[in-house]
């Protein structure tokens, strides 16, 4: 029988009566592990061997356990230091022990907490005691990873769980503390068939394949009688970890398919806008906190918009000095163009919908409308595990006659459940430009803890008589972050984002809304 080159010699090597790792033919037939798996699974097809599949749980060390492994555990190095200061007899100050022991930084607190658990002794109000009994050659998270790293060597290689003598729980607590990592391969042998031993009988010739077509292979005609060799689709790979589109970018392309999809255009305008964009158009009285300097980034060079609409101006001034309607009461304080004219960062993309209000953009729009965008805000917060000093906003509004805190409502319902995002709770809130104002909530998937994840409301008259706006808009401004954090289940913003971004949720999540 003819057979290509690695079959042939998977068939040379495996045997009938004992199943061979995939790694062991490769070994000795020196043909790399993929191509024998190839081999494997085509030599199966033809009924020549017959492949059996386990999972095989494997751990190995990490780089903080390696240096446990040299260095001793930092409990451990915290009792001798504890033992050498004489606090088996009498309770030694911490701070003593501690700059005895030689730990720093973080190793601190890994050794104090995991002290007392592991019986070395006790901590309270700043002494310790050492247990004169303790006896850390028997401590058997330390054992643990001395064995993990005898039979891992320096390399850190995989070894499989079954073949330690470490028990399961101190392998659990081991993972726990990251000094050593789980994973999972998939072992495969091959064993002879009895069709596979009569045609082993009857010899095997290796047919020459082609594996890669050639330019001379093309010219030469030779590609007319030329054997080529099977593509193996189901062949293990290397996860190839290539870029991808990011999730946030994913998802935010997801929002937008969603939004047009409910009949909504997209608005774009400027990342830098005047602060009457940004807060008098919105009837945000000059003198409110979020104008200072402290929430805002101002622009160094320019400081200030040249221009802007000057019959706008007169009459956003007038709605804030006087407000607007027979009844109307405006914020009876100054009002400068001056302080209007100055360029930030915007904070939020509602800039955008006063600009679209207004007529500026695309011209005056007749009612029904929908817009959306979903653009960077910037903000001199803190940063936090929900905090970020920019972040995505999914800013929209519904312009339209007769509209209620309902269609609000019913629109965030209708747009969370392409989500998978269910449980929205709306809470009373206050917007110097809506009225009535709400804040929505999600719940986190991991915590369970409430997140908010957007601010809304009704546009007040206040807002939109001078815009030239004269029947109702309904708006909002929604964090794209926290829409991920309860669609994936993170629960630090900073997992997606610089330089603290947790890799394998990037790699391993799939959008699929
Ligand atoms: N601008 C608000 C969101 C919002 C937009 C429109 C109406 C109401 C609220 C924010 O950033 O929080």
């Amino acid at each position: 029988m003819k057979l290509p080159h690695a079959q042939a010699a998977v068939v040379e090597t495996a045997s009938a009566d004992e199943a061979q790792s995939v790694d062991a033919l490769a070994a000795a037939t020196d043909l790399p592990p993929e191509t024998v798996t190839g081999a494997v699974f085509e030599l199966e097809e033809e009924g020549l061997v017959a492949v059996e599949e386990r999972v095989d749980e494997t751990v190995s060390i990490t780089e903080e356990g390696r240096e446990y492994v040299e260095e001793g555990l930092p409990e451990v190095r915290l009792y001798e230091a504890a033992l050498e200061a004489g606090a088996d007899a009498d309770p030694v100050s911490m701070g003593q022990v501690i700059g005895a022991s030689g730990l720093e930084g973080q190793a601190v607190d890994i050794a104090l907490s995991n002290y007392a658990r592991k019986g070395y002794g006790s901590i309270d109000s700043g002494e310790i005691t050492a247990d004169p009994d303790a006896d850390p050659g028997t401590d058997s998270e330390a054992n643990a990873l001395g064995e993990l790293a005898d039979v891992t060597g320096s390399d850190g290689e995989e070894s499989p769980v079954d073949s330690l003598e470490t028990d399961a729980e101190t392998i659990d607590t081991l993972e726990r503390r990251d000094l050593l990592e789980r994973s999972e391969t998939t072992v495969r042998s091959a064993t002879l068939t009895e069709l596979g031993v009569t045609e082993l009988m009857a010899g095997i010739e290796t047919a020459e394949t082609v594996g890669q077509v050639t330019p001379e292979l093309l010219t030469s005609g030779d590609w007319e009688d030329a054997a080529f060799a099977e593509y193996n689709v189901e062949a293990d790979a290397e996860p190839a970890q290539s870029g991808k589109t990011h999730i946030l970018r994913q998802t935010a392309d997801r929002v937008k398919d969603v939004l047009v999809g409910m009949g909504f255009q997209e608005m774009e305008g400027p990342h830098v806008d005047a602060d009457f964009w940004i807060n008098d158009c919105l009837f945000m009285p000059q003198d409110h906190p979020a104008r200072t300097h402290w929430d805002r980034f101002a622009l160094a060079q320019p400081t200030h918009i040249d221009d802007l609409p000057a019959d706008l101006v007169d009459r956003v001034e007038r709605a804030h000095r006087e407000g607007v309607g027979a009844d109307g009461e405006g914020y009876h304080s100054p009002w400068d163009e001056d302080f209007a004219r100055a360029l930030a960062l915007r904070g939020h993309t509602t800039s955008l919908s006063a600009r679209y209000l207004s007529g500026e953009e695309i011209g005056d729009l007749e009612p029904p409308q929908r817009f959306f965008s979903v653009e960077k805000v910037y903000r001199n917060d803190t940063l936090d595990p929900t905090h970020l000093l920019e972040f995505f906003q999914i800013e929209g509004w519904v312009m339209a006659e007769d509209l209620s805190v309902r269609d609000l409502m019913g629109t965030f319902e209708e747009f969370y459940a392409q989500f998978g995002i269910t449980d929205i709770e709306f809470k009373p809130h206050y917007n110097p430009y809506t009225e009535p104002s709400f804040e929505l909530f999600g719940t986190h998937p991991t915590t369970g803890e409430l997140v908010e994840i957007g601010n809304s409301g009704i546009f007040r008259e206040e807002m939109l008589e001078p815009l030239g706006v004269d029947c109702d808009v309904m708006a909002w401004g929604l964090a794209l972050e926290r829409l991920l954090m309860l669609m994936y289940g993170f629960e630090d913003i900073r997992d997606i984002h610089g330089t603290l971004c947790d890799l394998e949720l990037l790699r391993e999540t799939e959008v699929t809304y």
